[in-house]
């Protein structure tokens, strides 16, 4: 059954105060599904992660990123490790500058004049800053794009929290709560993504010496995550799973037709004693290698730009296991910003303007993907 989107919770409450809410994360507005009111001050806001800026900004991203959710301290240090090699600076915040320099470019192409805002979850520019800003420029209503790409908690039904905490924290006397929100579609299965992917994954296996290029073996990955939480993605429970599998099959159907692939996971973190979906990619190329295989080409279908999981976990981690145990190793690229990625962002805009119901109907109704917050340690 199609679902719409929906308005996000009402200003002044929180999801994590108000117990109702903690299971709902449509507040219980009715769904918008007719055409955009016409004159409403509408905009397009770019939702996304964050990452540090500098060494001295890691600690305290990390902090915000893990707040309350029981990831052991030694984890923490080790991934900061990660950021400082890279001067403390996650690459996040420059692809989304240029993801949001691409979309501006195409819908002012397709003559569509809509503004274009940033805000992320853990670093600045923090998405409650972002929604007083807009408030203050008078937007009526903000199509909210997030950056990423599937169901699951992390990846959809936090960002529907991040905008509940935004609006409750806007407190504008004529328009509480600031914009209306309405998060637009997961979008793994729309063209544009699937071609952009398509054409990494051909570009990375031409990249492999000739002898290995027709056996080398294609592996996707994707975040690991509990599997807890994989059991409760999306409306029927499993869908972090299904959408990606989905993704991936197109993906090689596009640029390798006929080949079979792998999808396995990366960037693990919590507690041993915590179950995270597995295989991990290092444990699965040491396996290839065993069971004879000479090359290997990684494609992050999980994700949609080169962040710090990809350049670290991938391309140090991952391609240091292949050599160890020989295996010709090439990454494909992510979506970036891939021509035909935005047009597909333009067009789930497009279809949401026209009040058109979402392409996929999987847009988090009232009680998928919840994850039972971890009670918070005692002061
Ligand atoms: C599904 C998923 C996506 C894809 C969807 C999406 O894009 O949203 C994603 C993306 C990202 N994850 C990122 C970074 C981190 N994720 C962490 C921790 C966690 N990720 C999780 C899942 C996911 N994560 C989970 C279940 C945890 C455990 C804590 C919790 O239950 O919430 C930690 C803590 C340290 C660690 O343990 O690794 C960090 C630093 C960055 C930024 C990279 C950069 O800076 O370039 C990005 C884009
Ligand atoms: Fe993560």
């Amino acid at each position: 059954m199609p679902r719409a989107t929906v308005d996000i919770t009402p200003a002044g409450q929180r999801p994590d105060e108000d117990p109702s809410l903690a299971v709902r994360n449509n507040g219980g507005v009715e769904p918008s599904t007719g055409p955009a009111p016409s004159g409403r001050r509408e905009a397009l806001l770019v939702l996304s992660f964050g990452g540090p800026e500098g060494h001295d900004d890691v600690m305290p991203f990390l902090e915000n990123v893990t707040r309350g959710r029981g990831i052991p301290r030694e984890r923490l240090e080790e991934v900061a490790e990660h950021y400082h090699h890279f001067g403390g600076v996650s690459p996040i915040n420059d692809q989304n500058k240029a993801l949001i320099a691409a979309i501006e470019k195409e819908l002012a192409a397709a003559g569509i004049d809509l503004p274009v805002y940033w805000g992320n979850r853990n670093w600045a520019p923090y998405v409650e800053d972002t929604w007083a800003q807009m408030a203050a420029d008078g937007i009526e209503h903000v199509y909210v794009f997030a950056t990423s790409a599937y169901a699951s908690f992390s990846g959809c039904r936090q960002y529907h929290e991040d905008i509940a905490r935004a609006r409750a924290a806007t407190t504008s006397p004529t328009r509480p709560g600031g914009p209306t929100a309405e998060k637009l579609p997961h979008y793994f299965d729309t063209p544009g993504f699937v071609q952009a992917n398509a054409d990494a994954l051909a570009a990375a296996l031409a990249s492999l010496p000739e002898a290995v290029r027709g056996t080398a073996r294609l592996v996707a990955t994707a975040h690991s995550i509990p599997n807890a939480m994989s059991a409760v993605a999306g409306p029927d429970g499993g869908a972090y799973e299904a959408e990606l599998l989905a993704a991936a099959e197109r993906v090689v159907a596009e640029a390798a037709p006929g080949a079979t692939f792998d999808l396995v996971w990366q960037s693990r973190s919590g507690p041993p004693s915590v179950p995270w979906l597995e295989p991990d990619v290092n444990d699965h190329l040491r396996a290839l290698a065993a069971g004879g295989e000479t090359a290997v080409v990684l494609f992050p279908v999980g994700f949609i730009s080169d962040h710090l999981e990809v350049i670290w976990d991938l391309d140090n981690e991952a391609k240091e296991t292949a050599e160890e145990v020989g295996l010709a190793f090439a990454r494909a690229a992510t979506a970036g910003t891939h021509l035909a990625f935005v047009e597909s962002i333009r067009m789930l805009l497009q279809e949401r303007r026209a009040g058109g119901l979402p392409r996929l109907g999987t847009n988090c109704p009232a009680s998928c993907c919840f994850v039972a917050p971890r009670p918070r340690p005692a002061a």
